[in-house]
């Protein structure tokens, strides 16, 4: 169980299930688990990208921030990357813009699901930069290092030293896990996992 303090909340709806977990532990997999099983999920990262992409609301600010990384195409995240992940001061430049953003949708998301039991709210730093204050219940999503590894490495662009930095900034695995109310085993069949997400769903609904 977990020992930190979380304060308890008062019962709302929708009820907040924070989704949540490191690089390549299969966020992305799980949160599409949630919608099959009718559970509405916010997802921060597509958010990002909505806004970082062609035409995206954030495009302006980061070229004047960080000029050369952007194009007819949005931002170029490779070169964005490059500048600040790894480099604490640039990265919270990156965060400043981009954070307030990604809260104004997700409160226009809870806007439109009030009338919901329970929603995902699919935040990869849930647990870095504090939402974890503000979600009912947290499901990490886990799989055993040597599978993350393998996993992340596959990804276009990727290298052991940017693994590396991305880790560095990341909430060790094994503490998301002492944190969590709930883990989803990602290391196991889809349909295993399937199954989990479908019980953990049922936990909020019709309260
Ligand atoms: C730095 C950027 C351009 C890198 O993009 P890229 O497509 O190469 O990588 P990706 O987004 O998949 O991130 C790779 C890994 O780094 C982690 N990461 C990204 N931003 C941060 C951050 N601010 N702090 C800690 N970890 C981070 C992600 O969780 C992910 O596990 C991009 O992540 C970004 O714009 N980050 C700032 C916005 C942010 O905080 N996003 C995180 C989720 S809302
Ligand atoms: N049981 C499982 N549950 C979830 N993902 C699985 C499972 N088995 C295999 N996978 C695979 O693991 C990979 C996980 O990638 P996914 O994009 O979901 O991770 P992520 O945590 O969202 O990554 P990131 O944090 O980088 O955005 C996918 O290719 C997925 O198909």
């Amino acid at each position: 169980m977990s020992h930190f303090k979380r304060p308890l909340l008062p019962l709302r709806r929708p009820f907040l299930l924070g989704l949540t977990g490191s690089i390549g532990m299969g966020k992305s997999t799980a949160a599409a688990m949630f919608e099959r099983v009718g559970v509405p999920v916010f997802d921060a990262d597509a958010e990002v990208h909505r806004l970082q992409g062609p035409g995206g609301a954030l495009v302006a600010a980061i070229e004047a921030r960080f000029p050369g990384t952007t194009g007819p195409q949005g931002v170029d995240r490779q070169k964005l990357g490059a500048r600040v992940l790894g480099n604490t001061h640039e990265l919270a430049a990156l965060e400043a813009i981009v954070h307030p953003a990604v809260f104004r949708a997700q409160k226009r998301f809870l806007a439109r699901h009030r009338a919901r039991d329970v929603v995902v709210l699919d935040i990869p730093l849930l647990f870095e930069k504090g939402g974890w204050r503000r979600v009912g219940a947290i499901a990490v999503v886990s799989a055993p290092a040597w599978l993350q590894r393998r996993r992340v490495m596959r990804r276009p662009g990727m290298t052991a030293a940017k693994l590396k930095a991305i880790r560095r900034l990341q909430v060790p695995d094994r503490v998301k896990r002492a944190r969590a109310d709930f883990i989803i085993e990602t290391g196991r069949p889809k349909s295993e996992t399937q199954r989990q997400i479908r019980f953990i769903a049922s936990c909020f609904h019709a309260r």
